[in-house]
């Protein structure tokens, strides 16, 4: 990074651990005027190895766009290893992280919430992307060695491929789609983005955003949070209802890549990260999409063109990625055939970014 972006950076970047009053520029609002559900439905739990499980995925589909999953194979020790790695990072020294920092039209690397432009206050923790190999990172970050840092990142995007690809057969099974019915086939190669996020405890938590709502321009993602509740899914009628951590389960959101694919059957979830006065929380959302030169459009099977026309027209990942950096959450009506459908836009949607959103 040069002097000048370094510059740039630091005038965005605080460290959270160091500020003991919430600064006007971390109060938001409009946490007051979206508050939460008392709803005690509790977002679905699926066991994987349940006969019925695709049945149960393509229900929490249709009605929540948002599920738990258990039994679904990962190990914990590598899920505690994974978590693990993600504290031996973010408790680095805030200078140290900064050496890992995010260009300024980068998108791996140390830095604050990608979304953080499309708002006028500033959220409540800080992330770390990871794209491709961690070993450039890990270098600037641990110069005299990371440990075995870059080996659990590796297995647990290995792992983590493997579980997204299962689940995403269930999703389609579950709209009656089979393997010769997806042009692009297999999804196992699929490109894949590890984020990081880190939400220090605050000292106003009922005033802060951990992270702003927004729906994830993913196939799908999968959500580790460590043993501390934080996540919100909206629910249409309902409101926001938090997402319990369940020990061992993970967190499976739907992204906009299914709803373009599903024909709009299955909406992606909106879905928020709020923080808490105590407790240092920390999430690892493993973000899943097709191979990026493959044009996404809904199903030919799920539309026929008189009574069900599709919805939205063909977009390849990263064209998506580019109209969710402009319009955020109203990217898909954007990509839509039809007279704009409503989109639920928190805070200023004024686009001042051209990165690329990987999720929100
Ligand atoms: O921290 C969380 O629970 C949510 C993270 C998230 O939504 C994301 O990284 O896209
Ligand atoms: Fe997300």
């Amino acid at each position: 990074m040069s002097l000048q972006q370094q510059n740039v950076f630091r005038e965005k970047h605080v460290d959270l651990n160091s500020i003991k009053e919430l600064p006007d520029s971390y109060t938001w609002s409009s946490v007051d005027s979206c508050p939460s559900s008392n709803s005690s439905e509790p977002v679905p739990v699926i066991n994987l190895e349940d006969p019925n499980a695709m049945k149960h995925v393509g229900h929490a589909c249709k009605t929540w766009g948002v599920f738990q999953v258990t039994n679904h194979g990962i190990p914990t020790s590598l899920l505690n290893s994974m978590e693990a790695s993600g504290r031996k990072l973010f408790s680095l020294p805030f200078q140290q992280k900064l050496k890992a920092a995010r260009l300024p039209d980068g998108v791996s690397g140390y830095g604050v919430a990608r979304i953080s432009s499309f708002f006028p206050k500033l959220m409540w923790s800080e992330g770390f992307t990871l794209v491709d190999s961690p070993h450039h990172h890990a270098q600037k970050l641990w110069p005299q060695g990371s440990g075995n840092f870059c080996d659990v990142i590796e297995e647990y995007k290995k792992e983590m491929n493997k579980l997204a690809n299962k689940v995403m057969w269930l999703i389609l099974g579950s709209l009656g789609i089979k393997k010769e019915d997806i042009k692009w086939g297999e999804i196992k190669e699929a490109c894949a983005a590890l984020q990081l996020n880190s939400y220090p405890s605050c000292p106003d938590p009922d005033r802060a955003m951990g992270l702003a709502a927004h729906t994830d321009s993913t196939l799908l993602t999968i959500l580790h949070q460590n043993n501390t509740s934080g996540l919100q899914a909206h629910r249409e009628g309902v409101g926001w209802v938090t997402v319990e951590p369940i020990e061992g389960a993970l967190v499976v959101n739907i992204g906009d890549l299914v709803q373009i694919l599903s024909n709009g059957l299955y909406s992606s979830v909106l879905h928020r990260a709020m923080v808490n006065r105590t407790q240092h929380r920390l999430s690892i959302a493993y973000l899943y999409g097709p191979p990026s030169n493959v044009r996404i459009a809904p199903l030919s099977k799920l539309t026929d063109n008189v009574n069900i026309p599709p919805l939205y027209r063909a977009v390849t990942w990263s064209e998506y990625l580019g109209t969710k950096a402009k319009h955020f959450n109203k990217a898909l009506s954007f990509v839509s055939l039809c007279a704009p459908t409503s989109v639920f836009v928190d805070g200023n949607d004024n686009n001042k970014s051209n990165k690329s959103v990987l999720v929100g």
